[in-house]
């Protein structure tokens, strides 16, 4: 459903130079799983996410859903897709039910069928109550709803979610997570980028810790508790982390004396 192929993407920052955001990134989900990229800040989750979604072009490698190529067929991945990041765009002027509707259009769902899912889509989000509020008078809470009704309009098979519990109060961060939770029971195929342990804990089937672009361990909870021996999980992550920064700092220790000599 997902695959990403020795995925690299370098932003060319006009101040600092080339700045390397994913290195070398491959992994697959698949139907039914919920699949967990996990990292610290500025591990390249956003931008991985993002080429996923179309909205950035990778420097090398690929990515691909359902077959079709993030790169060179974006309209038909569109289509395959549910994006929510943490910062949605909302339109000042138009309600809640508007934009859901609007977004619904676009991509030609027929009136009738796009109201009946509308109706649905309300009811399970708890929406209703804000249905002609505009966007320029939304809560944080509501502008992610919004964000996820739209995203999940044309029912698409696969859903990118991007730190998309970000500002959410407990009740509404509880309430996306048990939907992520219903939309991988009925076969949904989710990628979940997080730097929750918790949230990756308890949602995720398979779980990639992300550090610096790349991939340092991939599995199941169990999978990743067995192998770094530890029940607890935040211990893995921080010992996969202080580890890799370990040896980074000695790789470019080792660089030096060699430039030295
Ligand atoms: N437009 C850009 N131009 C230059 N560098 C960028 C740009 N966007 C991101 N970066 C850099 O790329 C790296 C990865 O950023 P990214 O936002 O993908 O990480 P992230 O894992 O999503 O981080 P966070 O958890 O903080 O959101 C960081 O070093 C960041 O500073």
């Amino acid at each position: 459903m997902i695959e990403a192929n020795g995925l690299a993407k370098v932003y060319d920052d006009l101040k600092l130079g080339p700045r390397v955001a994913v290195a070398d990134l491959t992994f697959r989900a698949e139907e039914g799983e919920v699949f967990g990229l996990l990292g610290p800040n500025g591990a390249g989750k956003t931008t991985a996410l993002r080429i996923l979604a179309t909205l950035l072009k990778p420097t090398s490698g690929y990515a691909r859903i359902n077959g079709f190529d993030c790169e060179t067929q974006p309209e038909l991945v569109r289509h395959q897709i549910g994006y929510i990041s943490a910062s949605a765009a909302m339109y000042d002027r138009m309600t809640a039910w508007e934009m859901v509707e609007y977004f619904g259009q676009l991509h030609h769902i027929e009136p009738q069928l796009l109201r009946e899912r509308m109706e649905r889509l309300f009811d399970r989000l708890a929406m209703n109550e804000i249905r002609d509020v505009l966007g320029g008078k939304m809560s944080t809470g509501m502008k992610q709803k919004v964000a996820i009704a739209r995203a999940m309009v044309h029912d698409p098979p696969v859903l990118i979610f991007d730190e998309a519990t970000n500002g959410l109060d407990v009740l509404v961060a509880r309430s996306l997570l048990d939907t992520v939770r219903e939309l991988r029971d009925q076969g949904k195929c989710i990628i979940f980028s997080s730097h929750i342990m918790r949230e990756v804990e308890r949602l995720c089937t398979r779980i990639a810790i992300m550090h610096r672009g790349r991939i340092l361990a991939e599995g199941s909870l169990e999978q990743l508790r067995a192998e770094y021996q530890s029940e607890d999980f935040e211990d893995v992550f921080l010992d996969l982390i202080g580890r890799e920064e370990k040896r980074l700092a000695e790789a470019a220790q080792a660089a030096e004396v060699e430039v030295a000599s």
